[in-house]
């Protein structure tokens, strides 16, 4: 029984190999991922996953250990000794000593110094050669021995199945309540703690409790409590534990089950064993699914249990490991796969958003020149061409200047102390940013796409284009520009030197005003700016200007201003066209990059992580018979897989990595899709790392198995109801596909599964793929591919069209190729032909409605091919009016065809029979 031990220990070590070698992997195709982006960053930092992987990658490395406590030392001592099965610690000692067992040729004992160092010390044990059980003395400690504090312990070196592949036995040293804590973690350091607590006695004590608790607080696993025989004097016969048969520990059998009945009563009222804990030990995948899902870290209570009897040890020893080992293994694969899984998601998010970005930037770019030459071409136009416009809006501005006057100088604070040449300035400045200011409003307003929300898009548009360029080149930015323009209107200033010589002018009137004017100065001598003086002022400057010629100056300012603007614009955008072209590349190529490379390389991942994680919840399928073959692999019916029964699988043995890759990426799209009725679901995958002698592998792809295809429906006949039925079902299931950003591709009798109903599904997602990712592979069956497949460039409507031919076969209710494509010798001259309108004939027994439905379905012209949210309706409405008779002589049939299906379909018959009713 205890190689059953070995066994288990060695599958747990064969999936950690697995897992270290995806780890591997996952590490080096992140640090590709690194390398291609360039860009500085951490993709392990981040997508957030650089912890988890550093976790993972140390879990792994731990081997499973049995750690043995127990309520006493004998209890310790009964326990190791039945495992080891020779009595090879004392019965009667305290004080231990941390004990080792480890694998060795030889029997020994050694006294060590941590993991490393031997003391070189005579132990008690080394004086008997042929010793058998190990001196008390050897294992105690003594009163100078600090635990915590380079205390020596005792290692064992024994020839033992169960100490083979790395494990070993250890049993904590005896220790102090302060101590208790500190000791356990070091212990559970780097290993894989499988505990198991020896009783032997009736209850437990105030410091097994405590004890218990701490163990259960610092390991976060399930352990077992083994009950133990306590052993009386005379010291138990070695020799019997030696033969299986005879190993049971003698003692009084009352007295141990009463000793067990109330330590169960005392574990189960401290929560440590649950009522029904003896009657089963072994925990289905699914409860520990279930508990897993509840508490990720931690299995204990259902899993914790008290062996009852040392009859019955072995089993449930080798259960509880089993389940310790399984739940161990499958934490990690689960986490591993959640890693593979997110990162394919991100990769797949990623690739969607750079071809976002790489179909968006240039008309980006084209929109914001677009927009910036309607808006210069308009600004040069009210420029040059309305200038009368301008004048007037001069005129009508200094008219309205005129008689407000105060308005204008509303807000002017002249100081006492300024010289009239500076007053004078000051209110001339006044009226010209005035006048200035009314002209750009009414120019503004006379520019349509000045508006607020106009530019507003078009400078959002270039702020988004300068923020997706890495390194802005130039001084000034485009959006920059864009502002200028849009501020040499707002702001026409008549303070440049374009209005100087109007206001040259100005001055020399003014000037031989002043002379004219009663005395401005105050009898101080000081010069006294009165209201009435600025009035004056104004007035004298508004009568002195031509509107005319300020409209050319304005004009001629406005345009110069506009021109520089433009022209520092389409520098700033040449430029920036430039760098976000190089850029673009660079996406480009990383996109390829990720879509051909990375995502699928992670789908592969996920794929192996995923299906690790199957194989360890519900085993390798077992195949009944195979039941179908197509071009990719070998369909097989199967016993009840985990929740699916009944069950089929299809085994794929991808021959090369790009087989591998592609697989992987289907398998991701497939197994994402959520459940629907009208869909085969692929409920998990497993891979038998061992087909083909180990060097090619192969992928058990695991489904609900169905009861036929199409194909073999219409062969063994379907009424023409049931074939209605199913072709709104496939509809269905096209519908949903589209809705979930799928195309399938691949629409065909044999990829229409039936039911025991004849109610239809769809299956072999083979080509399935997200809209968004299609590169235009040319794939599917040839009759039921749509012309525009083979030019690559094609969107959902293949779909549509390979509905139309598999209606075609529905109505005509048998798998014989139409006539049309018979002639074919090959699928060449059958697409040439398709390509030049080539479709299936009309049979004669064919309805109208079905006939035009299936002519739409299959139209040269993507665009031309109905919604199949119409087309549901249509057959639903056909489907009704056989269902309920109402079809008025509109059934598929003429009277001359009945004779020859009736043979091949009885139930064409019953449709005629109504057909004739009605
Ligand atoms: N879940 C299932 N239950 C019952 N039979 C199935 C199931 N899946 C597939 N089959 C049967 O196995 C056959 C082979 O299926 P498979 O998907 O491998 O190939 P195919 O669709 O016929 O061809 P190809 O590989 O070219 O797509 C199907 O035609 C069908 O009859």
């Amino acid at each position: 029984m205890l190689s059953e031990v070995s066994k288990e220990i060695k599958y747990y070590l064969k999936h950690c190999q697995i897992l270290k070698r995806i780890l591997r992997e996952t590490n080096s195709s992140l640090n590709d991922i690194n390398n291609l982006l360039q860009l500085g960053t951490d993709i392990k930092r981040e997508l957030s996953i650089y912890d988890e992987l550093e976790a993972l990658s140390q879990k792994v490395e731990r081997t499973p250990n049995l750690i043995i406590f127990g309520q006493s030392c004998h209890a310790k001592a009964v326990l190791v000794n039945m495992l080891l099965q020779q009595k090879i610690l004392p019965y009667f000692s305290s004080q231990w000593r941390h004990i080792t067992f480890k694998y060795g040729q030889a029997k020994s004992v050694h006294l060590m110094l941590g993991e490393e160092i031997e003391i070189v010390e005579n132990l008690n044990v080394h004086e008997e050669p042929n010793w058998e059980t190990i001196p008390e003395e050897d294992i105690q400690r003594n009163d100078k021995e600090n635990l915590l504090d380079h205390c020596p312990s005792i290692e064992v070196m024994l020839k033992h199945k169960l100490l083979k592949e790395n494990v070993k036995i250890i049993v904590p040293p005896d220790c102090h309540r302060d101590q208790l804590v500190e000791v356990l973690e070091r212990i559970g350091e780097k290993v894989l703690p499988v505990i198991i607590y020896a009783l032997s006695e009736d209850t437990l004590s105030d410091f097994n409790i405590q004890e218990i608790r701490k163990l259960k607080d610092i390991y976060l696993v399930p352990f077992l409590f083994v009950s133990v025989n306590k052993i009386e004097l005379p010291a138990l016969n070695t020799e019997s534990l030696t033969e299986p048969k005879k190993h049971s520990l003698e003692s009084n059998g009352e007295e141990n089950v009463n000793q067990l009945h109330s330590l169960k009563e005392q574990l189960t009222r401290l929560g440590y064993i649950s009522n029904d804990s003896d009657s089963d030990l072994s925990v289905t995948s699914e409860q520990t699914d279930e508990l897993l899902r509840k508490k990720p870290f931690c299995l204990e209570c259902s899993l914790d249990n008290a062996l009852m009897s040392d009859k019955t040890i072995n089993e449930d020893f080798i259960l509880f490991i089993r389940e310790i080992l399984r739940s161990s293994k499958l934490k990690m694969a689960l986490s591993l796969s959640e890693l593979h899984n997110s990162c394919l998601r991100k990769f797949i998010l990623c690739a969607f958003d750079m071809a976002r970005e790489i179909q968006i930037t240039p008309k980006r770019i084209l929109y914001a020149q677009d927009v910036e030459m309607k808006m210069f071409t308009s600004l040069m136009t009210i420029a040059s061409e309305q200038q009368e416009e301008i004048t007037s809006i001069i005129q009508r501005t200094l008219q309205d200047m005129k008689s407000n006057v105060a308005e204008v100088l509303e807000g002017y604070n002249s100081s006492a102390l300024v010289s009239p040449k500076v007053a004078t300035m000051e209110i001339q400045q006044l009226v010209l940013k005035t006048l200035a200011a009314s002209v750009a409003i009414q120019i503004v307003q006379s520019v349509g796409c000045l508006q607020e929300s106009f530019t507003g898009t078009l400078e959002r548009c270039l702020e988004n284009l300068e923020k997706s360029c890495r390194e802005l080149e130039g001084n000034l930015s485009a959006s920059d520009a864009v502002k200028q323009i849009i501020h040499a209107a707002y702001n026409i200033d008549l303070k440049t030197p374009t209005s100087f010589s109007i206001v040259h002018t100005f001055m020399d009137r003014l000037r031989k005003l002043l002379g004219s004017f009663s005395s401005p100065w105050s009898s101080t001598g000081q010069f006294n700016c009165t209201l009435q003086w600025q009035l004056q002022v104004v007035t004298n400057m508004i009568d002195s200007l031509s509107a005319s010629k300020l409209a050319k100056t304005i004009s001629a300012q406005f345009q110069e201003h506009v021109k520089s603007s433009h022209a520092a614009f389409q520098c700033a955008m040449r430029s920036l066209e430039n760098q976000l072209s190089d850029q673009l590349e660079q996406t480009e190529e990383q996109r390829i990059a990720i879509r051909k490379k990375h995502a699928p390389r992670f789908a592969r991942l996920a794929l192996e992580s995923t299906s690790l994680c199957d194989l360890i919840k519900w085993g390798m399928p077992k195949q009944i018979r195979e039941i179908g073959r197509g071009q990719y692999g070998v369909v097989s019916s199967c016993e009840p897989w985990g929740k699916i029964s009944p069950c089929a699988f299809k085994s794929v043995v991808p021959p090369d990595d790009k087989h591998w890759n592609d697989l992987a990426m289907e398998f991701y799209y497939t197994r994402t899709i959520p459940e629907h009725p009208r869909i085969v679901k692929l409920r998990g995958s497993v891979i038998d790392y061992k087909y083909g002698g180990g060097s090619s592998p192969a992928v058990l792809l695991l489904m609900n198995r169905m009861t036929k295809d199409l194909y073999c429906g219409l062969k063994s006949g379907l009424t023409w109801l049931k074939r209605l039925r199913i072709a709104i079902d496939v509809i269905e299931g096209i519908r949903y596909l589209h809705s979930q950003g799928l195309v399938h591709r691949d629409i065909k009798l044999k990829n229409v599964l039936l039911d025991d109903e004849d109610r239809a599904k769809l299956t072999d997602f083979g080509f399935c793929i997200p809209e968004a990712m299609m590169s235009g592979s040319i794939v599917g069956t040839p009759v039921h591919m749509a012309p525009e497949l083979l030019s690559g460039r094609y969107d959902s409507s293949v779909d549509v069209y390979a509905f139309g031919i598999l209606f075609w076969y529905i109505c005509a209710g048998q798998v014989k190729l139409p006539s049309q494509f018979d002639q074919f010798q090959n699928k060449e001259q059958l697409w040439n032909s398709v390509r030049k309108g080539i479709r299936p004939e009309c049979l004669t027994h064919f309805n109208e409605a079905c006939w035009n439905l299936m002519e739409q379905c299959w139209s040269a012209e993507p665009s031309e091919r109905p919604l199949l949210g119409n087309v549901q309706p249509q057959l639903e409405q056909i489907y009704k009016s056989v269902k309920y008779g109402l079809n008025q002589g509109k059934f598929p049939y003429s009277p001359g065809s009945v004779k020859s299906y009736a043979s091949q379909d009885m139930c064409y018959n019953y449709t005629f029979m109504n057909f004739r009713e009605y």
